[in-house]
């Protein structure tokens, strides 16, 4: 699906890699240039996502389950927040969205190409993807895992997973991978720049 109106920024990367800061600046400067915006992220805080969020701390959800409830999530995201946000000549700004599924359940052995299909199906395709990318390492290290546990080591080995997944994506026309190993201002200069084609 495309969208039929307004600008549909999405922002993506492992963990740490600043999307949650990124997006709320570039949000920001869409106001400023007199733009009407909508900010959000996934999973949301709706039934769904709580949910999922919730299995952070109950155990996981075995990867099909887990897939179901991000699809599921996601559907509301879009009926209920993105698709009338776009009709309405907004701009939608995601912090995350289906790329981190094919990302993070694809690294638990779903094919990312499958989950790319069944998001696509009902889900529009963003006018600009920016994929945030740093080392897992450096991204650890500013959410404060260094990886010396052997949950830390398993968390690093996936994010590794997730990472290449991501990097799959480069190459698409609406796809930018932004280093984000510089300093925020550094990194937010470059997404303006990017998303100033589109005013
Ligand atoms: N460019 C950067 N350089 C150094 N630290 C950063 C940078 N961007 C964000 N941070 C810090 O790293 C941590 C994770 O950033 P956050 O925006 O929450 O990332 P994400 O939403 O991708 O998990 C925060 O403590 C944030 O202040
Ligand atoms: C959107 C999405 C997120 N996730 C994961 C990525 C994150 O590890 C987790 C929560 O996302 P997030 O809220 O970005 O994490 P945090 O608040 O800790 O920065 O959900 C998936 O596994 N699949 C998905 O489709």
């Amino acid at each position: 699906m495309t969208p039929p109106h307004g600008l549909f920024i999405v922002l993506e990367g492992i963990d740490g890699t600043g999307k949650s800061t990124q997006a709320k600046q570039l949000a920001q400067w869409f106001r400023e240039q007199g733009r009407e915006v909508i900010a959000s992220r996934e999973p949301t805080d709706g039934p769904w996502g709580t949910k999922i969020r919730a299995t952070a701390a109950t155990g996981r959800l075995s990867p099909e389950e887990e897939l179901d409830y991000f699809l599921r999530d996601r559907r509301e995201h879009v009926e209920q927040l993105i698709a009338p946000a776009l009709a309405a000549g907004k701009v939608v700004i995601l912090d995350r969205y289906y790329f981190s599924t094919m990302a993070y359940q694809g690294s638990r052995g779903v094919d990312p190409a499958e989950i790319r299909r069944l998001n696509e199906a009902f889900a529009p395709v963003p006018d600009v993807l920016f994929i945030l990318d740093l080392e897992v390492e450096t991204a650890l290290t500013r959410i404060g895992g260094r990886g010396d546990t052997a949950n830390e080591f398993e968390k690093q080995e996936s994010l590794a997973k997730c990472r290449e997944v991501f990097l799959t994506l480069a190459g698409e026309p609406f796809v930018h991978v932004i280093p984000s190993d510089e300093k925020p201002e550094a990194v937010q200069d470059r997404l303006r720049q990017l998303a100033a084609e589109f005013l």
